[in-house]
């Protein structure tokens, strides 16, 4: 895998054997090493008990909590060590592989992982879970989130029995091909066409410019045989907009492109391993016909004779796939959060900088108020975007019923939530792994721990399924106050109403928090309503363009309402387990003032409350940190990670982090050697050239 020079010397994980370098310069820590039996005698040793010993609740509660049922934590954990336990799913040399090894260790994952799960007859939900803790994004990603679904929601019955079976025994591999070289954002800008031909029953799927060429899809570059491509409907000389079509790309037989496909991978990524994985493609079709039964037609048809029949149904359910995978991103950013904030917390915990006093030990950064301030309100937002992601899902679940009953009416309030909600929760949660890197010093840009890597896998969350900036816009389109906007119907109360907090403890009354959070969120969409009229008096459309700044910030308000509502729901809930409720509740609380803390403006700007009420909600804030801070690691442990899915050497179970930082170091291919390749080439000569100019001074 690594290449070795010709001309130097091999060194396997050896320490400090440098011929140029001497025994006497050795670190200290060195001189008394006994090699990797000694750092494994020290790997048995907890460095974080004591820790874990001053939390004040029941850990193994708070994992039930996390996960949602006791059924939850049981099969997490059985799929979660069994993929640590196999060779196979093995991650750490991940970012030292070429794009090339690394795509082939991602096929032999994904093929290995469905071995396992047909000899195992695992169900759906521990299948899910399995590919979850594999934990390379892949060509199956889009298989199963987004090919299967695309068919489920908008195949007819018929199309169903055809095609998914197909799918679910891997017979066929799909992906998802709607974005385009220019349009991604804008999905009626589409320009692939679909043109109905009746003299032979087909369609023609044709890429006019080179722009309408299909760039992005996962999984099409290298892998899929299949796609759902989305494409404007032509017939009868009338162009029906954009519309999805089930076409076959590869040979089954031995996986050449068919005639007229054009197709392969876009090209590297962001970032070392991450992504990088997945095989992202460019899709060009010259005149490619595929029979008319393969247009998704569930929404609409086209009839033997051409003619365009569109069913009932409002148009937008064409998104339904994506609402779908918007939903279950919310669920994922509290994973990417929580993972980060795992590390984060662990190492801090480990890590110790100034203040020893007559040489006793210094002092661990997790006790730094500055440390505690930036670092907690992110463990209490992965809780919050866990809770607000289980509602979401049950929003998600509760409308896909009301659609099968032909009931459209939280239609509206499904597209509007997943959008804000994946739009809040991804940015956030991006920027707080960068911040969580931060948090752990220099040791935390080392792909060893795990940081940059799930930096760099994650930030596209921001892009993909839709813009972040453009969803929140689509919140702003101004709807009938129902479902989460019904404290609109509030109106007059919360334009006026004044907060009655008086002391710093009033902040802990969910009430009082709701109300401010109320208040704000609707006297900004207010501000924003007003401005939007006075800015355009004949055009609402150039007053909301106008205005659209504004318009994103109130949207995030709005969203941030619902994170807090739906945390504030959570607690109020009956929790079982010793101290369990109690340290929701100052997560909660955590969260909610934090917010208030960094969006004071909003809150101040809007009247909603006073400069001083302000102040008392950033005392509280300070308390709050200080009640978290002996719970800190017991709350990260019942996110219930292994050290496989971490995958990071700070933030180890056992927080034995040193030695594993060492070790890692020599597992660089750079190591392999002692001399590195290029020294007879560039190095000795350079300093040959000195030594001899020197030696004629
Ligand atoms: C821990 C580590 C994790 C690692 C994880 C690794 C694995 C992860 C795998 C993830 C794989 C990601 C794969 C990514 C896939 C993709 O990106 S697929 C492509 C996604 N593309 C988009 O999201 C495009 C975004 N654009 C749009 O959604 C729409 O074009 C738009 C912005 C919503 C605009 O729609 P448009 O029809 O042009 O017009 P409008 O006029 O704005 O809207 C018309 C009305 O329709 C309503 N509406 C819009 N969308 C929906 C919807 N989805 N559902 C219901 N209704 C909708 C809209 O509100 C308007 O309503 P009215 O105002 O009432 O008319
Ligand atoms: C890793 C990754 C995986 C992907 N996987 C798939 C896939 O499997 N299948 C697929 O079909 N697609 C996929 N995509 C494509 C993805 O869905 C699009 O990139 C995404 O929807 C954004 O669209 P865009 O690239 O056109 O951005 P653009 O719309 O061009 O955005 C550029 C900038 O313009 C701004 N902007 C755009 N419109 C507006 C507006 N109306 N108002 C204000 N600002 C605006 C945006 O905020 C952004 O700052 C993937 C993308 C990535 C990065």
């Amino acid at each position: 895998m690594w290449r070795g020079g010709s001309n130097t010397r091999t060194c396997k994980r050896r320490f400090f054997s440098s011929p140029t370098r001497s025994r006497h310069h050795r670190p200290p820590y060195m001189l008394h090493s006994r090699g990797s039996q000694h750092l494994k005698a020290m790997a048995e040793v907890d460095h974080l008990a004591a820790e874990r010993a001053t939390a004040r609740f029941d850990v193994e509660e708070m994992k039930v909590a996390w996960a949602g049922s006791r059924h939850a934590v049981h099969v997490a954990d059985r799929m979660a060590r069994l993929v640590a336990s196999d060779p196979v799913f093995r991650k750490d040399n991940r970012t030292m592989l070429s794009r090339k090894e690394l795509f082939k260790d991602t096929l032999r994952k994904a093929a290995h992982a469905w071995k396992r799960i047909v000899e195992l007859r695992l169900t759906e939900e521990e299948a899910d879970l399995l590919r979850q803790y594999v934990d390379q994004p892949g060509y199956v990603d889009l298989h199963w989130g987004m090919f299967v679904p695309a068919i489920k929601g908008q195949g007819t019955e018929e199309q169903q029995h055809k095609w998914l079976p197909l799918a679910y025994k891997f017979q066929i591999i799909g992906c998802y091909a709607q974005t385009e070289l220019g349009h991604g954002s804008n999905v009626q800008g589409l320009e692939t066409t679909a043109t109905f031909d009746p003299k032979t029953d087909e369609f023609v799927i044709h890429s006019p410019t080179l722009t309408s060429s299909k760039w992005w899809p996962g999984g099409l570059g290298k892998a899929s045989t299949h796609a759902v491509v989305y494409a404007r409907l032509i017939t009868e000389g009338k162009d029906y907009g954009i519309h999805g079509f089930i076409v076959q790309l590869r040979s089954l037989e031995d996986h050449s492109p068919l005639p007229g496909v054009t197709l392969g991978d876009i090209g590297g990524k962001f970032g070392s391993g991450a992504y990088n994985s997945m095989d992202n493609g460019v899709l060009r079709f010259d005149h490619v016909r595929i029979p008319r039964d393969q247009m998704l037609m569930r929404l609409s048809q086209v009839t033997r004779e051409g003619k365009y029949v569109h069913s009932n149904v409002p148009k937008q359910l064409l998104y339904g796939t994506m609402v779908y995978v918007r939903q279950s991103i919310v669920a994922d950013a509290s994973k990417a959060l929580s993972r980060a904030v795992c590390i984060a917390v662990r190492y801090s915990a480990v890590r110790k900088q100034f203040g020893s006093q007559d040489g006793g030990p210094e002092t661990q950064v997790l006790n730094y108020k500055t440390q505690q301030s930036r670092l907690f309100p992110l463990l209490a937002s992965a809780y919050a975007f866990r809770f607000v992601g289980d509602w979401l899902n049950w929003l998600y679940t509760d409308v896909t019923q009301k659609l099968e009953a032909k009931d459209f009416s939280t239609l509206q309030e499904a597209h509007a939530c997943t959008a804000g909600l994946k739009a809040v929760t991804t940015s956030v949660t991006a920027d707080a792994i960068e911040e969580c890197r931060k948090l752990c010093g220099g040791h935390g840009y080392l792909n060893s721990s795990g940081l940059p890597e799930l930096f760099a896998v994650y930030v596209p969350a921001c892009t993909y399924e839709g813009d972040n900036v453009v969803l929140l816009l689509q919140l702003a389109s101004g709807k009938q106050p129902v479902g989460t906007m019904a404290y609109m119907g509030k109106v007059q109360y919360l334009m006026q109403c004044k907060s009655a907090v008086s002391s710093a403890e009033d902040w802990l009354n969910p009430d009082a928090i709701q109300e401010a959070f109320e208040a704000r969120a609707l006297r900004m969409a207010v501000n924003c309503a007003q401005n939007i009229s006075q800015a355009a008096s004949q055009e609402e459309a150039a007053g909301f363009y106008e205005r659209s700044p504004d318009l994103l910030e109130a949207a995030v308000a709005h969203i941030q309402l619902i994170i807090v509502t739906k945390f504030i729901e959570k607690v109020h809930q009956e929790i079982p387990g010793h101290g369990v409720k109690e340290q929701l509740q100052a997560l909660c609380n955590v969260y909610a003032l934090y917010i208030l803390h960094k969006h004071l403006g909003d809150f101040l700007a809007t009247g909603c409350i006073t400069p001083r009420q302000g102040a008392l909600a950033n005392e509280q804030l300070g308390k709050l940190y200080a009640q978290v801070r002996p719970n800190a690691v017991a709350l990260v442990d019942a996110f219930n990670y292994t050290d496989h899915y971490l995958g990071s050497v700070l933030g180890r179970y056992d927080g034995d982090v040193y030695p594993a930082l060492y070790e890692e170091a020599w597992k660089d291919p750079l190591n392999e050697t002692v001399v590195p390749e290029g020294y007879h080439e560039y190095l000795r000569p350079l300093i040959k050239q000195q030594q001899l100019k020197l030696s004629r001074l």
